[in-house]
């Protein structure tokens, strides 16, 4: 990344994140990419969401970051991992932010009948298994508001969507998967859906209607 941007965007970084950042590159912990997080921040404050739901938080990084920017915001975060999820909660607790999260332990699956009885959510953010993309998004978009966010990261899978056969053996499918969802998410008529070119590929959709 730029080193002048960067350095630029850390001014108001809490102390939380520095700790969570160090420790996922440490622990070899995949968090959402800067130019992925400035783009995802963004789309969340012109949308003006407040309620947020996170599909994948490994230790919390990017739901701390997006409850800490100042715009009253509440995120509903699920991670499947019990080592993950633990992390979580160990950093999260010592986060003066940690009343704006509610961190869930469990496939998100299993939380379709707890998250129906709330009310609905202004986006929803998907950062968890690549193959799954299309499932969570039938799933979880009809409990978000018509005109809501959907969020999606990896839809390039590095440079694999566009190319399966390049990729190694094992990730062929995966990538033909991948390359599958964005196909859908992109022609499906209940949403409008844009593509970016930002870290490992951002995909927006604003939900139309409730066509699902
Ligand atoms: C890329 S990491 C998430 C990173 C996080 N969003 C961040 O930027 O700080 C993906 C996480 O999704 C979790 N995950 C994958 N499939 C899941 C599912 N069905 N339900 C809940 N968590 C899931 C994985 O265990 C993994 O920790």
């Amino acid at each position: 990344m730029n080193v002048y941007l960067e350095t630029l965007r850390k001014q108001n970084d809490l102390p939380e994140l520095t700790e969570m950042r160090l420790f996922a590159e440490k622990e070899n912990v995949p968090i959402l990419e800067e130019e992925s997080m400035q783009l995802l921040l963004q789309i969340l404050a012109l949308t003006n969401a407040k309620r947020v739901l996170e599909i994948g938080s490994a230790i919390g990084y990017s739901a701390l970051r997006l409850v800490s920017g100042g715009f009253e915001r509440k995120v509903t975060t699920v991670e499947r991992d019990w080592k993950r999820y633990d992390q979580a909660r160990f950093f999260l607790a010592h986060s003066s932010y940690r009343q704006s999260i509610t961190l869930l332990h469990g496939d998100a699956f299993d939380y379709v009948e707890a998250i129906a009885k709330g009310p609905s959510f202004d986006a929803l953010f998907i950062d968890a298994a690549k193959g799954y993309n299309q499932s969570f998004i039938e799933t979880f978009a009809p409990y978000v508001k018509t005109g809501g966010v959907i969020v999606v990261d990896n839809v390039l899978f590095k440079g694999w969507a566009a190319d399966p056969a390049g990729a190694p053996k094992r990730l062929q499918k995966l990538a033909r998967n991948v390359h599958a969802f964005n196909e859908w998410f992109q022609n499906h008529p209940a949403f409008v859906t844009w593509f970016h070119a930002v870290g490992d590929g951002l995909a927006v959709g604003i939900k139309r209607e409730n066509l699902l």
